[in-house]
C-alpha cells in the first residue's frame, strides 16, 4: 500500500495552465475559476494531490509542485484527445446530458477510448492515494473512474461530482453503454449533482436499469449504500469582492461603458457552446430593434463568446451560425459610430470580466440547458451597488436559487424573451435593488467554499448500514 496523498482530486484538466514568459521560458499559472479556488486551500491543508491532463497531447510530464499543490499529469495521446475528449465526452455525453439539443454521436471507437482513458486516470489515482484517503472525482469525462478505482483500492472513500445536468430516464435510455456508465458511478460512496432533480433521475435509473434497491436518495449496490445528493456549486465571493474593489477594475468598467456609447449595456458571457442559447438572445434583441421597441444607441449588446472545443463539428457549425447572425443584425441596424452588437470571440482574465460585470446594466444568461452557470452568480456577487438586472433562463441550474430576483425566461419563447429583455432594460433602480438583494443573499450565503465543504462533510460521514431486506 502507498504512503501517498490523503486527499486526491481527479479531474480531466489540471488546475494550472502553461504560460510562456517574454524570454520564452514556460511556467505554470493557476487556472481561473471557482472550482480551483475552492479546492486549492483544501488541497494545501490536507496535503492534497490533483490528478489531471496538462492540456497538450502526446506529452509525458513528471509530477510537480505548484502553488502549494502536488500535481500529477495524466498522459493523453492525440488520438485519446480526439476520441475520448472531443469524441465521447463532448460529442456524445455533452449533448445527451443537455437535453439532446444537438444530436449525440454514438461511436464504438469513442467509447473504447473513454474506457481506456478512464482506466488510466483510475490507475494513477490508485497509485497516489494514501491508505483510507478521500478521492474526489470530477465530472462527466470520468464517470467510469469510481468503479475502476474501487476495484483497485477498496480502502478509499470515493466521491464523484457531476457538473452538468443528469438526464431523465427517457433520454439516458438512448445511451448504448448506459449500464456501464451507471455501474461506473456506483463505485462512488457519494454521487453529487447540481440539483435534486438530477439526483432523483440517477436513483430512478439505477432502479429501472440495474434493478438496484433504493430509497429516495440512496442506491443499494454491491453490499454498499451509495448516496445521491444535490450540492449546487457556487462562486468565490471573496475573490470577486477583491477584484471589484480594485480601482483599476472600476476605472476599466467606466471605460467600457464609454466605449460602448453610453446606452443601456446588455452583456452575455459564454463559452461558444450550443447549449448557451446565444442565437435565441440575439434573435430577441434583433427583433426588438426591428420592431422599433429599441433604437440603435439606446441599447447595445456586448457578447463575449469564449472559444471552446473548436475541433468538434457542432461547435464549428455554431460559430458560423452566430457570426452570420451577428453580421446580419449589425448590417440591418447599426449606424456609423453606433454598432448594436459587439461580438468578441475571445477569452478574458478575471479583472476584465469583473469590469464587464460592473459595466453591464443587464446580464443576459439564456441557456437551453446548463448544469449551473457560474456567470449568473458572478454577476450577482459583483453587484454590491445593488444595480443591474439579471435575465435568466429557467433551464440554467442557477435558476433554482436565483429565480425570485431574476427576470426569468424560457429561451425557446422568443416573444417572452423580448418582453423580459425590455422589462429588465426598463427596470427602475428601486426594482433592481429589490431583486438584487434577494439574489445576493443566496449567493453570499452559499459560496463555493460552502459547496466544497458540504460535499466533503457528506462524503466523510460514516457509511450507512445496508437496511435489512424485507421478506416478499
Ligand atoms: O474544459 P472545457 O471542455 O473547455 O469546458 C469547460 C467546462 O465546462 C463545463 O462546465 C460545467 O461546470 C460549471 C461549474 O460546475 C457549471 O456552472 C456549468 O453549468 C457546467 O457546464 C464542464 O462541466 C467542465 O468539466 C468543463 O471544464
Ligand atoms: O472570457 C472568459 C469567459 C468566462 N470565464 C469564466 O468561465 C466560467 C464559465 O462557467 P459557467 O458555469 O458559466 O459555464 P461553463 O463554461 O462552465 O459551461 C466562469 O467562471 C467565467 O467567469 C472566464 O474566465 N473568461
Amino acid at each position: 500500500m502507498t504512503d501517498g496523498s490523503e486527499f486526491v482530486v481527479v479531474a480531466n484538466r489540471l488546475p494550472v495552465d502553461r504560460v510562456v514568459g517574454a524570454d520564452g521560458s514556460p511556467s505554470w499559472r493557476r487556472s481561473p475559476g471557482g472550482l480551483v479556488s475552492a479546492i486549492a486551500p483544501l488541497m494545501r491543508r490536507r496535503h492534497g494531490t490533483w490528478i489531471g491532463w496538462a492540456g497538450s497531447p502526446d506529452e509525458r510530464l513528471e509530477p510537480f509542485e505548484e502553488d502549494g499543490m502536488r500535481l500529477v499529469p495524466v498522459f493523453q495521446s492525440s488520438e485519446d484527445v480526439e476520441l475520448y475528449y472531443e469524441g465521447f465526452s463532448n460529442a456524445t455525453l455533452w449533448p445527451l446530458y443537455h437535453d439532446v439539443v444537438a444530436p449525440p454521436v454514438y461511436d464504438r471507437a469513442m467509447w473504447d477510448a473513454y474506457v481506456r482513458v478512464n482506466e488510466r486516470f483510475a490507475e494513477v489515482a490508485a497509485a497516489v492515494a494514501a491508505e483510507g484517503s478521500v478521492v474526489w472525482v470530477q465530472d462527466y469525462q470520468l464517470q467510469l473512474v469510481p468503479a475502476m478505482l474501487r476495484k483497485l483500492r477498496p480502502d478509499l472513500r470515493i466521491g464523484f461530482f457531476l457538473h452538468i445536468p443528469f438526464p431523465p430516464l427517457e433520454l439516458f435510455w438512448q445511451m448504448p453503454w448506459r449500464r456501464q456508465i451507471l455501474e461506473g458511478l456506483l463505485g462512488a460512496d457519494l454521487v453529487g449533482f447540481q440539483l435534486p432533480g438530477a439526483a432523483a433521475n440517477f436513483v430512478r435509473l439505477c432502479a429501472r436499469l440495474l434493478g438496484a434497491r433504493n430509497t429516495k436518495q440512496d442506491v443499494h449496490w454491491d453490499d454498499r449504500v451509495v448516496r445521491a445528493r444535490a450540492f449546487p456549486i457556487s462562486v468565490d465571493v471573496e475573490e470577486l469582492h477583491d477584484l471589484i474593489s480594485q480601482p483599476a477594475v472600476r476605472e476599466r468598467a467606466e471605460e467600457i461603458r464609454a466605449d460602448l456609447g453610453g446606452g443601456t449595456v446588455l452583456l452575455g458571457v459564454d463559452r461558444l457552446d450550443y447549449t448557451k442559447g446565444i442565437a435565441q438572445r440575439l434573435q430577441a434583441f434583433g427583433e426588438l430593434l426591428s420592431d422599433g421597441d429599441l433604437k440603435p444607441g439606446e441599447a447595445v449588446f456586448a457578447q463575449i463568446a469564449t472559444p471552446s472545443r473548436e475541433r468538434v463539428e457542432q461547435y464549428q457549425l455554431l460559430r458560423d451560425q452566430i457570426e452570420q447572425q451577428v453580421g446580419h443584425i449589425n448590417g440591418e441596424h447599426s449606424e456609423l459610430g453606433t454598432t448594436v452588437i459587439h461580438y468578441l470571440h475571445t477569452s478574458y482574465d478575471r479583472q476584465e470580466l469583473a469590469a464587464l460585470y460592473l459595466a453591464a446594466d443587464v446580464m443576459v444568461v439564456t441557456p437551453l440547458r446548463d448544469g449551473m452557470n457560474l456567470v449568473a452568480k458572478e454577476y450577482v456577487a459583483c453587484r454590491e451597488d445593488l444595480r443591474g438586472a439579471l435575465v435568466l433562463s429557467e433551464f440554467a441550474g442557477a435558476a433554482a436559487e436565483l429565480k425570485r430576483g431574476a427576470f426569468q425566461v424560457n429561451p425557446y419563447d422568443i416573444d417572452g424573451l423580448k418582453e423580459a429583455l425590455l422589462a429588465a432594460i426598463r427596470s427602475t433602480p428601486a426594482e433592481q435593488a429589490r431583486r438584487m438583494r434577494v439574489m445576493r443573499k443566496r449567493v453570499l450565503e452559499h459560496d463555493v467554499d460552502r459547496w466544497a465543504r458540504s460535499f466533503l462533510d457528506e462524503l466523510e460521514r460514516p457509511q450507512d448500514p445496508l437496511p435489512e431486506e424485507q421478506p416478499a
